[in-house]
């Protein structure tokens, strides 16, 4: 047990999780992680060293070794895996897909969750993902469930991947955002759901400004 401070924020993929807990670890001047990064990275470690994506023994192996680092520069998260810069490339939907895929076997659960317990260093931390508030920090300050709609999670995942570069397809956007929810909610271990104690927030109809200001009344 540690007193030190941790806002986790937990919701399905594109419900807008990462950058409300970037601008709230600014604002916090807190550190943050983004857990979901660490899966993605696995899932990319595990795709280059060519091992399947349910092989749970070499992957919870893996994930115990993974040799991976992120840098927060210029408000963007850099993320390096074995020495290669991976940010743009593990941020693709089907590495979001592998990802839950991996993310699912309890082997490979149980070798990253000290990993992720180790981030919460002074002043505090901020975390998203999926089990931040239920399982790696039950005991945090601040509990967030950030949710939205299938349609509109997949449009602002369209806009997004228009601007880094990456075309896409919005019916197929959809499908995959509800195949990954379905995976992520209905896997045996540490599924996604609101912890008991979590502030519920549908961001739907709500700019990310009115989140951001929710949740700073919530911590304050
Ligand atoms: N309330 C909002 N209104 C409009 N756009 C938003 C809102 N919240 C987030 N966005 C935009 O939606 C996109 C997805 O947001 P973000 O990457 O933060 O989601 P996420 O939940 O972290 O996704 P993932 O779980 O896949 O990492 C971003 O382009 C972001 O700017
Ligand atoms: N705490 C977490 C974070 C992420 N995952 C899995 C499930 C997601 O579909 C995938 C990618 O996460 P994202 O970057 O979209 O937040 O990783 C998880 O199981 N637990």
């Amino acid at each position: 047990m540690t007193d030190i401070p941790v806002l986790t924020i937990d919701g399905p993929s594109g419900s807008g999780k990462g950058t409300l807990a970037q601008r709230m670890a600014m604002h916090l001047g807190w550190h943050y992680l983004d857990s979901g990064a660490i899966y993605r990275v696995l899932a990319q470690a595990a795709l280059k060293h060519q091992l399947p994506l349910d092989d749970a023994e070499a992957l919870a192996q893996l994930a115990a070794h993974l040799d991976v680092e992120f840098v927060l520069r210029d408000q963007q998260l850099q993320v390096w895996l074995e020495g290669e810069e991976v940010s743009l490339k593990i941020r693709s939907e089907q590495a979001g897909n592998a990802a839950s895929k991996v993310a699912a076997l309890p082997a490979v659960r149980q070798a990253l969750l000290q990993r992720q317990r180790d981030f919460r260093q002074a002043p505090g931390l901020v975390t998203d993902g999926r089990d931040m508030g239920t399982v790696v920090f039950p005991d945090a300050n601040f509990k967030v469930f950030l949710t939205a709609s299938a349609e509109v999670r997949a449009e602002r995942r369209y806009k997004q991947l228009k601007e880094k570069g990456i075309e896409s397809n919005l019916s197929d956007l959809i499908a995959e955002i509800s195949e990954r929810d379905q995976r992520d909610t209905e896997r045996s271990v540490a599924p996604l759901k609101a912890a008991n104690d979590a502030l519920l927030l549908d961001s739907t109809l709500l700019e990310i400004d009115a989140v951001f200001s929710a949740v700073c009344d919530f911590v304050r």
